[in-house]
Protein backbone atom coordinates (compact mmCIF):
# COMPACT_ATOMS: atom_id res chain seq x y z
CA UNK A 1 0.00 0.00 0.00
CA UNK A 2 1.58 3.32 -0.92
CA UNK A 3 2.00 5.85 1.88
CA UNK A 4 0.31 8.58 -0.41
CA UNK A 5 -3.50 9.11 -1.65
CA UNK A 6 -3.58 6.44 -4.52
CA UNK A 7 -6.01 7.12 -7.11
CA UNK A 8 -7.23 4.18 -9.88
CA UNK A 9 -8.24 5.17 -13.39
CA UNK A 10 -10.17 2.58 -15.03
CA UNK A 11 -12.19 2.86 -18.60
CA UNK A 12 -14.12 -0.11 -19.36
CA UNK A 13 -15.09 -1.44 -23.74
CA UNK A 14 -14.71 0.81 -26.57
CA UNK A 15 -12.92 3.80 -24.28
CA UNK A 16 -9.41 2.67 -26.21
CA UNK A 17 -11.02 3.68 -29.25
CA UNK A 18 -11.61 7.37 -27.91
CA UNK A 19 -10.36 9.82 -30.72
CA UNK A 20 -11.45 7.62 -33.57
CA UNK A 21 -15.24 6.19 -32.10
CA UNK A 22 -17.90 8.53 -33.11
CA UNK A 23 -16.20 11.73 -32.42
CA UNK A 24 -19.48 13.55 -33.15
CA UNK A 25 -20.36 12.32 -29.52
CA UNK A 26 -16.89 11.12 -27.82
CA UNK A 27 -14.92 13.84 -29.40
CA UNK A 28 -11.26 13.78 -30.75
CA UNK A 29 -9.05 13.37 -27.37
CA UNK A 30 -7.51 10.26 -27.00
CA UNK A 31 -7.36 7.53 -23.83
CA UNK A 32 -3.80 8.09 -23.81
CA UNK A 33 -3.89 11.67 -23.82
CA UNK A 34 -6.39 11.58 -20.79
CA UNK A 35 -4.79 9.11 -19.06
CA UNK A 36 -1.00 11.08 -19.29
CA UNK A 37 -2.89 14.38 -18.03
CA UNK A 38 -4.62 12.47 -15.03
CA UNK A 39 -1.19 10.85 -14.52
CA UNK A 40 0.50 14.50 -14.68
CA UNK A 41 -2.21 15.94 -12.29
CA UNK A 42 -1.75 13.36 -9.60
CA UNK A 43 1.93 12.77 -9.15
CA UNK A 44 2.92 16.73 -9.83
CA UNK A 45 0.55 16.33 -6.39
CA UNK A 46 2.24 13.82 -4.99
CA UNK A 47 -0.38 11.36 -5.60
CA UNK A 48 0.45 7.74 -6.73
CA UNK A 49 -1.17 7.19 -10.27
CA UNK A 50 -2.56 3.91 -11.94
CA UNK A 51 -4.95 3.39 -14.74
CA UNK A 52 -6.64 0.12 -16.37
CA UNK A 53 -8.42 -0.12 -19.68
CA UNK A 54 -10.13 -3.49 -20.21
CA UNK A 55 -12.90 -4.73 -22.52
CA UNK A 56 -14.09 -7.60 -20.52
CA UNK A 57 -15.95 -7.83 -17.56
CA UNK A 58 -14.08 -10.32 -15.41
CA UNK A 59 -10.97 -8.16 -16.03
CA UNK A 60 -12.41 -5.28 -15.06
CA UNK A 61 -13.92 -7.05 -11.29
CA UNK A 62 -10.58 -8.54 -10.75
CA UNK A 63 -8.30 -4.99 -11.34
CA UNK A 64 -10.73 -3.41 -8.33
CA UNK A 65 -10.31 -6.62 -6.39
CA UNK A 66 -6.20 -5.99 -6.43
CA UNK A 67 -7.12 -2.44 -5.84
CA UNK A 68 -8.92 -3.69 -2.85
CA UNK A 69 -5.52 -5.30 -1.85
CA UNK A 70 -3.55 -2.68 -2.35
CA UNK A 71 -5.58 -0.26 -0.34
CA UNK A 72 -5.87 2.18 -3.42
CA UNK A 73 -7.61 5.42 -2.24
CA UNK A 74 -10.16 6.29 -4.89
CA UNK A 75 -10.95 4.99 -8.10
CA UNK A 76 -12.22 7.08 -10.97
CA UNK A 77 -14.05 4.75 -13.48
CA UNK A 78 -16.23 5.61 -16.74
CA UNK A 79 -17.71 1.83 -17.19
CA UNK A 80 -18.27 2.07 -21.00
CA UNK A 81 -21.36 0.07 -21.63
CA UNK A 82 -21.03 -1.76 -18.63
CA UNK A 83 -22.48 1.13 -16.99
CA UNK A 84 -26.10 0.02 -17.98
CA UNK A 85 -25.60 -3.71 -17.47
CA UNK A 86 -22.96 -4.82 -14.91
CA UNK A 87 -24.12 -6.06 -11.55
CA UNK A 88 -20.92 -7.31 -11.24
CA UNK A 89 -18.95 -4.34 -11.37
CA UNK A 90 -21.12 -2.83 -8.95
CA UNK A 91 -20.10 -5.31 -6.74
CA UNK A 92 -16.89 -4.98 -6.88
CA UNK A 93 -16.59 -1.71 -5.98
CA UNK A 94 -19.18 -1.72 -3.14
CA UNK A 95 -17.37 -4.95 -1.55
CA UNK A 96 -14.01 -3.30 -1.47
CA UNK A 97 -15.55 -0.30 -0.40
CA UNK A 98 -13.43 2.36 -2.49
CA UNK A 99 -15.18 5.29 -2.95
CA UNK A 100 -15.36 5.85 -6.75
CA UNK A 101 -16.36 8.56 -8.85
CA UNK A 102 -18.27 7.40 -12.40
CA UNK A 103 -17.65 9.63 -15.34
CA UNK A 104 -18.92 9.23 -18.45
CA UNK A 105 -17.70 11.55 -22.03
CA UNK A 106 -21.29 11.77 -23.28
CA UNK A 107 -24.28 13.05 -21.21
CA UNK A 108 -25.87 9.73 -21.06
CA UNK A 109 -29.10 11.32 -19.99
CA UNK A 110 -30.02 12.82 -23.05
CA UNK A 111 -29.06 9.71 -25.35
CA UNK A 112 -31.23 6.34 -25.61
CA UNK A 113 -33.72 6.01 -22.61
CA UNK A 114 -31.53 2.43 -21.76
CA UNK A 115 -28.26 5.21 -21.64
CA UNK A 116 -29.91 6.48 -18.44
CA UNK A 117 -29.97 3.75 -16.00
CA UNK A 118 -26.41 3.23 -14.79
CA UNK A 119 -25.95 0.35 -11.72
CA UNK A 120 -23.42 2.75 -10.37
CA UNK A 121 -24.51 6.23 -10.00
CA UNK A 122 -26.24 5.31 -6.51
CA UNK A 123 -22.64 4.18 -4.92
CA UNK A 124 -21.01 6.59 -6.83
CA UNK A 125 -19.36 9.56 -4.65
CA UNK A 126 -20.15 11.35 -7.53
CA UNK A 127 -21.35 11.60 -11.40
CA UNK A 128 -19.77 13.29 -14.48
CA UNK A 129 -21.27 12.74 -17.54
CA UNK A 130 -21.11 15.40 -20.84
CA UNK A 131 -18.37 17.02 -20.36
CA UNK A 132 -16.41 15.53 -22.97
CA UNK A 133 -12.89 13.97 -22.14
CA UNK A 134 -12.50 17.14 -19.60
CA UNK A 135 -14.59 15.36 -17.03
CA UNK A 136 -11.82 12.79 -16.37
CA UNK A 137 -9.68 16.02 -15.52
CA UNK A 138 -12.32 17.24 -12.94
CA UNK A 139 -12.91 14.36 -11.40
CA UNK A 140 -8.82 13.51 -10.72
CA UNK A 141 -8.71 17.02 -9.60
CA UNK A 142 -11.62 16.29 -6.94
CA UNK A 143 -10.00 13.30 -5.94
CA UNK A 144 -6.87 15.25 -5.40
CA UNK A 145 -8.05 18.14 -3.31
CA UNK A 146 -10.76 16.43 -1.57
CA UNK A 147 -10.25 12.84 -0.84
CA UNK A 148 -8.03 11.06 2.30
CA UNK A 149 -6.30 7.90 2.56
CA UNK A 150 -8.61 5.21 4.16
CA UNK A 151 -7.84 3.40 6.70
CA UNK A 152 -8.04 -0.62 5.93
CA UNK A 153 -8.43 -3.43 7.24
O1 LIG B 1 -19.11 3.29 -23.96
C1 LIG B 1 -19.84 4.19 -23.56
C2 LIG B 1 -19.26 5.46 -23.13
C3 LIG B 1 -20.00 6.19 -22.03
O2 LIG B 1 -19.69 5.61 -20.77
C4 LIG B 1 -19.48 7.64 -22.03
O3 LIG B 1 -18.34 7.83 -21.62
O4 LIG B 1 -20.19 8.57 -22.43
C5 LIG B 1 -21.52 6.14 -22.24
C6 LIG B 1 -21.99 4.69 -22.41
O5 LIG B 1 -23.40 4.66 -22.62
C7 LIG B 1 -21.31 4.06 -23.61
O6 LIG B 1 -21.71 2.71 -23.74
Amino acid sequence: MSSNLSILLINGPNLNLLGTREPGIYGADTLPNVVARSRATAENDGVTFADFQSNHEGAIIDRIQQAGAEGVDAIVINPGAFTHTSVAIRDALTGTAIPFIEVHVSNIHARETWRHHSYFTDKAVAIIAGLGTKGYDYAINFVITNFKKRVVG
